[in-house]
């Protein structure tokens, strides 16, 4: 294989200045895309130099799809830093260095976590073949099981790694069940068996046990040393069956859209992965979702950074820049939709599914003025997390916003920090609210947003009941704790409760505990409490189990008998005379005191079920007057409470940003 001159990486740079300069005139972000011609950002040190790279080489039984499944923090990122290295994709470690090379974002290096599926193709001789293997490296937390469902849409088999001293936790178990519906080859494999707590035997019974897998085909590797890993390159070429494409690359284009990756400077990036047919440069596809069309600009592999190539054939996985052939606008491109050659249709590959918003919030900016530059980042963050839904909305308090629908908590916080990060964005986020179902006696209607639920005790109002989303918990846990989750779950309105053993034959047994949650109770303190009653040792996972009807109640607060809408949301009946007063508490702290006396009511209906008072800075308009002056003194006094009074009157209670600032976000860190 040829390798391209050093010279090549100073060149792309220039060429990449050229690029950003006709980035910066073209901010449309929709589907458009700033063409380049080459698209390596740098020159990464640790990266080998470019290899000039023939896809023709590369038939589907010399390609290997595979993604790296696992719970979080179980080394899928470890393990594929030493995979990219045994291939010579990235330059070998010093021993201890932790490099992580796909984590990218600062977020996910800050936060030590995989926010956002990588993908990564290499190179690989093996009994004197050269293979073609791509890897996805997959999120591990619960919030992201979207993001790992398609991309596994794009792989044929899956590597399944445990950790060898904490055992099966409880994502072990739903990224199994993901691989196993899209009927993937899955791979156990046993990591950081280097620690001393490490107890691989065990483990592997309770593979066997909870997944039906043979023993005798679980690897056992440290990716942290290295050990064992190259065993799982040969695994991955053995055992993952090749892509089940087509042999003819003259056969009509089908092709998985399953990612898509936005850089201000090169515009939109999408990930694809090609079933049968031949992509090139020039060539003008179109979706079978939106019927929009497009024309491939530029293509190519990831190899780590994104490498130009001059087609890609069935079974390849790789990214092309594409620009919307037609200025017309039409449905937005989605992520799993399929595309073909203009003008030869095909079948959409099945498995379309669109991410279903768990949580939702309103996201402000701090400073009203820069709403505009705020929704173009909103809207340009959203290209590479698709999985985040965005509608308009204002708020007397807050200004103009947007309301975003979140998969959890956890993604909720990430995409600030990115706003924040990439986008050098200020923002105010309100309360998280899931999504409440109202009943009428005519329709249904859905409520993300507490301004918009009804006051349920007016008659007026017509609404037969309110249901609020369930989930399905799983939490895995030593076996001493059981009763300390169980009370926990209890006392989130938990149903269904049940348990059982993982591996009853050891003494350290550990239980799966099951429940109904109400998905609203786990957007509140429920992972650190979580976490803190069971000395760190519970693993939770839940997945959507449809809505039921709920005794819920809008609480609304009340700064001198004005409303504030950003500070509005659902509680059940049960609990709102304690959250009332918790806020009103919080309220009391964070608002400034003003020139008058300042009552924060919590509000229930009509009922105030919690009262604080800021009392009035009483400024001393006397001062300064001594002796006789008794009838000016009068005219001070009269003339400050008439003032105090005009503003009580206005009803503007000054509540600087900040305050918001301050309380939403300390309520959604305890959240
Ligand atoms: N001792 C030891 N530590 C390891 C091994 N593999 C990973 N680790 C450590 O485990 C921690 C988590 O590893 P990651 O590779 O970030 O795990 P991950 O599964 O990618 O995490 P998420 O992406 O957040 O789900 C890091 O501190 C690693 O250094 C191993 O084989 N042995």
């Amino acid at each position: 294989m040829n390798h391209l001159p050093r010279l090549r990486c100073g060149l792309s740079v220039f060429v990449l200045a050229q690029g950003c300069r006709h980035a910066a005139r073209t901010t449309t972000c929709s589907a458009s895309y700033a063409p380049l011609r080459s698209f390596r950002t740098s020159c990464p040190a640790r990266a080998a130099p470019a290899p000039e790279i023939h896809m023709e080489s590369y038939p589907a039984h010399r390609i290997r799809n595979f993604a790296i499944i696992a719970h979080i923090d179980h080394g899928k990122s470890t393990l594929s830093d030493r995979l990219l290295e045994l291939t010579n994709t990235i330059q070998r470690h010093k021993p201890g260095d932790n490099n992580q090379v796909l984590d990218k974002l600062k977020v996910e290096r800050e936060r030590g976590i995989t926010v956002k599926a990588q993908t990564v193709s290499m190179f690989y001789k093996h009994d004197g073949e050269e293979y073609l293997l791509n890897l996805i490296d997959t999120p591990g937390h619960v919030d992201f099981s979207w993001e790992v469902a398609r991309s596994l849409g794009a792989c044929e088999g899956a590597l399944l790694l445990v950790d060898a001293s904490q055992g099966v936790q409880a994502q072990s178990i739903s990224v199994f069940h993901a691989a196993k519906d899209k009927k993937l080859k899955i791979i156990p494999v046993l990591n950081k068996i280097d620690l001393p707590a490490a107890e691989p035997e065990r483990i592997a019974t309770q593979i066997q046990a909870m997944f039906d897998l043979d023993p005798n085909d679980i690897l056992n590797v440290s990716a942290k040393t290295g050990l064992g890993v190259r065993d799982v390159l040969h695994a991955i070429i053995d055992r993952v069956p090749p892509p089940n494409a087509g042999t003819n690359h003259d056969a009509p284009l089908k092709m998985l859209l399953f990612d898509s990756l936005y850089d201000r400077y090169r515009g939109v990036i999408s990930l694809v992965s090609i079933k049968d047919g031949e992509l090139r440069k020039g060539d003008k596809i179109a979706s079978c979702h939106s019927r929009k069309k497009y024309e491939v600009m530029d293509l190519g592999i990831m190899h780590p950074e994104e490498v130009p190539t001059a087609c890609l054939r069935p079974g390849q996985v790789g990214w092309i820049g594409a620009c919307a052939a037609t200025k017309k606008s039409g449905k937005e491109t989605l992520i799993g939709d399929t595309f073909h050659r203009v003008g030869q249709p095909v079948e959409p590959l099945p498995g379309f599914q669109l991410a279903k918003p768990m949580v939702y919030a309103g996201v402000y900016p701090v400073d009203s003025n820069d709403f505009p530059k705020l929704e173009e980042s909103i809207k340009r963050l959203t290209l590479t997390d698709r999985s985040v839904s965005v509608q308009r909305e204002s708020s007397t308090a807050l200004g103009q916003g947007c309301r975003l629908g979140f998969l959890g908590t956890l993604h909720m916080d990430v995409f600030r920090q990115r706003l924040e990060d990439e986008y050098d964005a200020s923002v105010i986020i309100t309360a998280p609210t899931v999504p409440y179902k109202l009943v009428y006696h005519d329709r249904t209607e859905f409520v993300s947003n507490p301004t918009d639920f009804p006051d349920i005790n007016d008659p007026r109002v017509r609404l037969n009941e309110v249901q609020e989303p369930m989930v399905t918990a799983s939490i895995i846990v030593p076996s001493d704790y059981l009763g300390e989750m169980m009370e926990l779950c209890t006392s989130h309105r938990a149903q269904d409760i049940d348990y059982r053993y993982l591996d009853s034959e050891y003494q350290s047994s550990r239980i799966m505990l099951t429940c109904r949650l109400p998905l609203g109770e786990i957007m509140t303190d429920f992972f650190d409490k979580l976490k803190s009653r069971s000395s760190g040792f519970a693993s939770f996972d839940y997945e959507d189990a449809g809505y039921q009807k709920s005794d819920l109640v809008k609480m609304t607060f009340l700064l001198n008998g004005r409303q504030v809408d950003a500070l509005a949301f659902i509680v059940h009946r049960s609990a709102a005379e304690n959250i009332g007063r918790e806020w009103a508490l919080k309220l009391r702290k964070v608002i400034p005191r003003q020139q008058f006396e300042v009552p924060i009511q919590a509000v229930v209906g009509k009922k105030v079920i919690a009262r604080e008072t800021i009392s009035a800075v009483r400024k001393d308009v006397t001062a300064g007057m001594y002796g006789g002056h008794h009838e000016r003194k009068m005219k001070k006094l009269a003339e400050q409470k008439e003032g105090k009074k005009r503003l009580k009157r206005i009803g503007s209670v000054d509540v600087p940003q900040e305050a918001f600032f301050e309380i939403l976000s300390s309520n959604n860190k305890s959240r």
